[in-house]
């Protein structure tokens, strides 16, 4: 049997590629007078967004990026959030507002998605930006499966007639890759936690996305060999330690591609968010 020992799929380094790239378009628009800008809005202290704070703080610093984070008690209403939301709509200065997800129980989700502006709305949660991808003609594109799609681009990895196995349907990842994958004419299939025998489904798959959100869950026993494997969880293991949803080691034997965690999705979800930022800015003065 043929081993493969897997090409990493390096998002970290193309996230600066793709910083460097923005720098430059961020110094023409500020030079035409407009200096691009995100609002951060985070409430509560779910880890997985502190990372995520922190991180696109980081690179929109790097960019030229401005950022506004708001950070909110977990007590805060509904009311008090959609007001805010309003203002953000309504301020001329700001492109791109971002509501960091999960939101705490008193807070629904669908009514704070909905109060965003569509035109600003730059993790494209939004009904109509939804609809859009699923329609095949995108306005913004969830950041996370579009950093999984630049990121299988700049590697030449082919999707055309692929069978993709996407595990997991959030809104977030999962349900949004899925149409990006069918746009590109992949033939794709979705499982989640009502799926059976999801690890016979999972070895069928030549290019397979683990999005569940449990440590280390897929195996070789879950792969084909030569698959590509896209890791996009984020999870910590027993010890601590920050880990995926692949068990790293043991499937980069097998796989021909894979992206590594931490160094893999995430940074690439950050340099998309920061694009979106821009393309935004740039849409506004056009
Ligand atoms: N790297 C990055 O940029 C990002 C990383 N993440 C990480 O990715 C992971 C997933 O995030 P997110 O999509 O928001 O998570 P959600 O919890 O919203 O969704 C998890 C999905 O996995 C499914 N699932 C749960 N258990 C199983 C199982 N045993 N077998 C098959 N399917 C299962 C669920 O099924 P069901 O629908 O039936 O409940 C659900 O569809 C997390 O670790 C998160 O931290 C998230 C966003 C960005
Ligand atoms: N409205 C909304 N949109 C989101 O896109 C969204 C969200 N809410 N809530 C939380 C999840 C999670 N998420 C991550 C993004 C980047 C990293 C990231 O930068 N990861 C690095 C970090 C490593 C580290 O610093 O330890 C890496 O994988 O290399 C992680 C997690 C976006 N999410």
């Amino acid at each position: 049997m043929a081993i493969f020992l897997a090409i990493k799929l390096d998002g970290k380094k193309l996230s600066q590629k793709i910083a460097g790239q923005l720098q430059q378009r961020v110094t023409k628009l500020k030079a035409r007078g407009v200096s691009p800008k995100l609002a951060v809005i985070l409430i509560g202290d779910d880890p997985a967004s502190q990372i995520y704070v922190r991180n696109k703080r980081r690179m929109a610093k790097k960019i030229g990026i401005e950022t506004s984070d708001l950070r909110l008690p977990v007590a805060t209403s509904e009311e008090k959030l959609l007001q805010i939301i309003a203002e953000l709509n309504n301020d001329v200065t700001v492109h791109g507002i971002l509501v960091q997800l999960p939101l705490p129980p008193q807070i629904n989700e669908e009514t704070i998605i909905q109060a965003i502006d569509p035109l600003k709305d730059v993790d494209g949660f939004h009904p109509f930006n939804m609809g859009k991808l699923f329609m095949g003609a995108p306005y913004a594109i969830p950041c996370t499966p579009n950093g999984i799609m630049q990121l299988l681009a700049e590697y030449r990895i082919p999707l055309a007639g692929k069978k993709v196995v996407i595990v997991g349907r959030s809104n977030i990842v999962g349900r949004p890759l899925a149409a990006l994958m069918i746009n590109h004419n992949a033939t794709v299939t979705v499982a989640h936690s009502y799926t059976k025998n999801l690890f016979e489904l999972t070895r069928r798959a030549d290019i397979l996305v683990a999005a569940v959100g449990k440590a280390e869950l897929f195996s070789q026993t879950a792969i084909k060999s030569g698959a590509v494997v896209i890791d996009v969880g984020i999870n910590r293991n027993a010890a601590g330690k920050l880990v995926g949803d692949i068990d790293q080691i043991k499937v980069a034997d097998i796989a021909s591609y894979l992206t590594p965690v931490p160094g893999g999705v995430g940074p690439m979800t950050i340099a998309m968010l920061m694009k979106q930022t821009v393309d935004f800015a740039e849409r506004s003065v056009k």
